[in-house]
């Protein structure tokens, strides 16, 4: 296994952040590994669990990286690399791990030229928890890990960074970054925006039955809104970032559940039935 970086600090220590390191020391990367985050608990947590070596409440502590990766929550990007632009030396790559690529990607080259090369990258894995004392062992062995290069993009950084990913055991895919968002908005950001919906509406339904419905919810309520114990200002920023992409995915989420409504109350039972093995068939599709 090849190593390319000495030494990486890691901007905002948290689940994702967090598991990043802890997954590079589990590999046996035999660099320094340090961390920069606004919040000093986490820091304090990443060096009480030996997750990084080093961490620091200033971002001046990214000055000897020679790879630098954003893990905070995309809304604060732009403040962030504007924060790490004066103490990035020469040759180090910046990369990051945030769920929203699109324009942001070009942002961050924008905002970092002629300063480092960046390649925007998100793992396809995660958990509902946040905070790097949730960090999870082996999270991205088997994940996908999508890298998603522009025509700006510098081939030998990129090459590093998808090097780097494939040493954790990921499987590296490329994207261009508008792509991304399409696809993840349907994948991944509908089901969350849906999920807190959910639960919402049981909390609405309560209200009016004067009952605290949740009192009395099965394994069917717990598979499908587990994800709504995710961090929302994560899922804030999601949003917002990727707004016009997860209005698209509610609005045909709307068409499907109009048309289950109108089967129901048409009492179609025949195409009801049809409707729900068609979904059933492709859900079971899914490896
Ligand atoms: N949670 C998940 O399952 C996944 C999350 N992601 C992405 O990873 C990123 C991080 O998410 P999580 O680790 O889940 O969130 P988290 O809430 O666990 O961690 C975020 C960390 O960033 C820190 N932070 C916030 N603003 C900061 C700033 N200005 N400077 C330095 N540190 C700052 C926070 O204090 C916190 O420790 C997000 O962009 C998210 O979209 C990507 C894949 C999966
Ligand atoms: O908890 C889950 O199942 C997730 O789906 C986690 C997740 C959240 C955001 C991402 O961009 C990628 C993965």
């Amino acid at each position: 296994m090849e190593w390319e970086f000495n030494e990486i600090c890691i901007v905002g220590l948290g689940l994702i952040g967090g598991s990043f390191a802890l997954n590079l020391k589990l590999k046996g990367f035999p660099g320094k590994i340090t961390a920069v985050d606004i919040n000093p608990e986490a820091v304090e947590k990443g060096i009480e669990l030996k997750i990084i070596d080093k961490g620091s409440l200033k971002y001046s502590i990214v000055s000897s990286a020679d790879l630098v990766v954003i893990a905070t929550p995309v809304g604060v990007y732009k403040n962030v690399i504007e924060n790490l632009k004066p103490y990035i030396k020469e040759g180090t790559v910046v990369t990051d791990l945030g769920s929203v690529k699109g324009k942001l990607v070009y942002t961050c080259e924008e905002l970092l030229k002629g300063v480092a090369p960046f390649v925007g990258g998100h793992p396809i894995a995660g958990t509902e928890k946040s905070g790097v004392e949730n960090a999870v062992e082996n999270l991205f062995v088997n994940a996908k890990f999508v890298v998603t290069p522009t025509e700006n993009t510098d081939r030998d950084a990129l090459e590093k960074v998808k090097n780097l990913w494939r040493n954790l055991g990921s499987e590296v895919i490329e994207m261009e970054p508008f792509y991304h968002d399409k696809v993840f908005a349907a994948v991944s950001h509908l089901p969350h925006v849906v999920a807190y919906s959910i639960v919402s509406a049981i909390d609405e339904l309560s209200e009016d039955l004067k009952t605290n419905l949740f009192d009395y919810t099965g394994g069917g309520f717990r598979d499908f809104t587990r994800i709504a114990m995710s961090d929302p200002v994560m899922w804030r920023d999601i949003c917002i970032e990727n707004s016009e992409n997860i209005l698209r995915s509610i609005e045909s989420f709307k068409r499907a559940i109009e048309e289950v409504e109108r089967l129901i109350r048409a009492k179609d039972k025949e195409k009801l039935k049809e409707f729900f093995e068609k979904a059933r068939e492709k859900r079971s599709l899914v490896k």
